[in-house]
């Protein structure tokens, strides 16, 4: 019986040259799927490069082939067994059968992984692997200290920890205490992005029922976000460690969080810094708040470790020490997925085989979004803290070359099977543009607890009948998946999956030739805003002083570009305008603000000192 990837090779006539017209042909839709041509690769590739994906797959041939393996139960059968992997010590699986890469395909691969692997040997071991920032790059050593390029790294990494487990076994046992509690109840974590992303996950994933700190978050500037979660702490605010998270401390949204925060401890007469935590690199603003206001503790994050892959640093471990989480077996499950992912047999590297798979179905080029399907509630937020570990890394306008490449690759996805009443019915039949990963969790719930709610059947065996329904009802369709396997949620496995999707990030990225550790785009948005703020406090001058005349001067808007020498900024002095209208800052004299050209704006009170100058 022939294999799949057999019958894909055996079919196919993958090109061995990419002509210039090919590459700067537009995509088109051909077959029962679109095609990306050569065109969407991105042009440094080389261009003798062979069995390149879109070369191969869609192709009349190939989707023959496919329609043929999908009928034909012992070459699929073959193919899973050909592919499966385990790792026996984390009772981890990888199947990778039903994304339809051929043979010559991995071949080309194994060739590509090999400066993949080398690059990743040479990051590991101290490299400058983020050139643009001149940083090198340590998540890896944060579970094994011994693979620090410098030994005061290592006791840095080991004292750290030892500090994180202590201060938490000090604060739950109330050793350590609010001035007005017996002991500390909640955690409020405030921080954004690579500082809130991973310990969200990892709340939801392992905290138990009743765990001895309930951790919330705040993790935006928006004002009711932030009063809904104080709201909710009410009276437990005296009882609160808020743990002010921030790599560079100097994150405005953070920052604003924390100043809502200690306002609201004002407000209930309460000392903040006795309750203040801060984790932040030495020396950051945050940092030497911290100090010089006498917080609590103070927990270092390192300039080698970048915010999205912080989770086993103190910005993931504290929070998750608090709440009972035994974080040494996340840092085991890292570990070994670490050492599993070392490999450099392309078959024997799980890893290794996500980034091949991802480059696969996605062209290379991130011509199919991936969708994160775990089936399984607690593993809700793995598809939101892969959004920013995959993208934030991916999502590249150069690569390393400086060539243009807009790289990416998008991820999206909730649980299973709630999103099969919601989205699945597009996957299956819809605009073919993802491929999916089923993440399984073969215990359904503790030893003991289980109960047929029908002769033979479990409410778990129904989420598991739903994840391989739709698994077998979409590789039918011929919509490609992968799936990753555990046996339970623990802090190990939690530990394992992050640490094997971080190197397929760093291999994937190393594959498309882009600097995965970088984040320049993230900048535009943040300047962009900075302008915005800045332009308000020129309009709130110019309202001031047209305010402070008696009579008082209520001003167009064309009249108040002009004087704050804006008039090509007039569209977003009207978003200003209208924004403080709505909070009751700025009166309308005439007219309305849905009319833009008809208001006249002036300030309902005149500051003589001008504080907005
Ligand atoms: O931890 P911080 O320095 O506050 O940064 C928080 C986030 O800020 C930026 O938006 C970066 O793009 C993210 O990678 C980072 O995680």
């Amino acid at each position: 019986m022939a294999s799949l990837s057999g019958l894909f090779s055996s079919s196919l006539k993958p090109s061995k040259t990419l002509s210039v017209k090919a590459l700067s042909a537009p995509p088109t839709r051909g077959g029962d799927s679109f095609s990306f041509p050569h065109t969407s690769k991105p042009t440094h590739l080389p261009l003798t490069l062979s069995a390149s994906r879109s070369d191969i797959s869609h192709t009349d041939a190939a989707t023959a082939a496919k329609k043929e393996l999908i009928k034909d139960p012992d070459a699929l059968w073959k193919r899973y067994l050909d592919w499966l992997y385990q790792q026996k010590d984390l009772g981890l699986y990888l199947d990778v059968s039903r994304v339809g890469f051929t043979d010559e395909f991995v071949v080309d691969m194994e060739h590509r992984f090999k400066a993949a692997f080398k690059a990743m040997d040479e990051l590991e071991k101290g490299s400058i692997a983020n050139p643009d920032e001149g940083r090198m790059v340590g998540h890896y050593w944060l579970r094994n200290s011994n693979l620090v390029p410098k030994p005061t790294l290592k006791t840095l990494i080991e004292n750290t920890l030892d500090s994180i487990c202590s201060f938490a076994d000090d604060i739950i046992a109330g050793k350590i205490k609010p001035p007005s509690s017996p002991r500390f109840t909640q955690i409020l974590s405030v921080g954004i992005g690579g500082s809130a992303l991973g310990p969200q996950f990892v709340a939801e994933a392992l905290a138990p029922d009743n765990p001895p700190l309930k951790i919330r978050f705040i993790d935006n500037t928006d004002p009711a976000g932030i009063d809904h979660q104080i709201a909710q702490l009410g009276p437990e605010l005296a009882s609160t460690l808020v743990i002010v998270i921030s790599k560079s401390g100097g994150t405005p949204e953070t920052r604003n969080g924390l100043l809502e925060v200690q306002k609201a401890f004002r407000e209930a007469g309460l000392n903040f810094a006795k309750q203040g935590v801060a984790i932040t690199q030495e020396n950051s603003l945050l940092d030497n708040t911290a100090r010089i206001e006498g917080w609590l503790a103070r927990f270092p994050m390192y300039d080698w470790v970048g915010g999205r892959t912080s989770v086993m640093s103190a910005v993931g471990l504290l929070p998750a020490a608090l709440q009972g989480i035994d974080i040494r077996e996340m840092l085991t499950g890292a570990a070994i997925m670490d050492e599993a992912t070392r490999t450099t047999s392309l078959k024997n590297n799980p890893a290794a085989l996500l980034a091949m798979c991802w480059y696969w179905a996605s062209d290379g080029v991130g011509s199919k979004d991936m969708v994160i399907l775990p089936y399984k509630d607690s593993l809700l937020l793995f598809s939101r803290y892969l959004q920013q570990l995959v993208m934030e890394s991916l999502g590249k306008e150069f690569d390393l070359d400086g060539n243009t490449v807009n790289q990416g690759l998008t991820v999206y996805g909730n649980k299973g099977s709630t999103d099969q009443h919601a989205y699945i019915q597009q996957l299956r039949e819809g605009v073919h543009n993802f491929f999916a990963t089923f993440i399984e969790v073969l215990r359904d719930r503790p030893p003991g607890h289980d109960w047929e709610l029908e002769p033979g059947v479990t409410c778990g065996d129904y989420l598991f009948g739903m994840l391989q329904g739709t698994r077998s009802a979409l590789y039918a369709n011929g919509r490609e998946s992968i799936s990753v396997t555990i046996e339970e949620v623990t802090p190990r496995s939690v530990g394992a999956i992050i640490a094997l999707y971080e190197r397929a990030v760093g291999l994937y990225a190393s594959l498309v030739n882009i600097n995965a550790y970088h984040q320049p785009g993230v900048e535009a948005g943040k300047k962009a805003a900075a302008e915005v703020l800045a332009l308000q406090k020129r309009v709130l001058s110019v309202l001031n002083e047209a305010s402070c005349k008696d009579p008082v001067e209520p001003l167009t808007l064309d009249e108040i570009a002009d004087r704050c020498h804006a008039p090509e900024e007039i569209e977003m002095i009207y978003k200003i305008i209208a924004h403080m209208s709505a909070n009751d800052r700025v009166l309308i004299a005439e007219g309305s603000c849905g009319s833009p050209r008809s208001v006249k704006v002036y300030l309902g009170e005149c500051n003589v000192d001008d504080m907005y100058a």
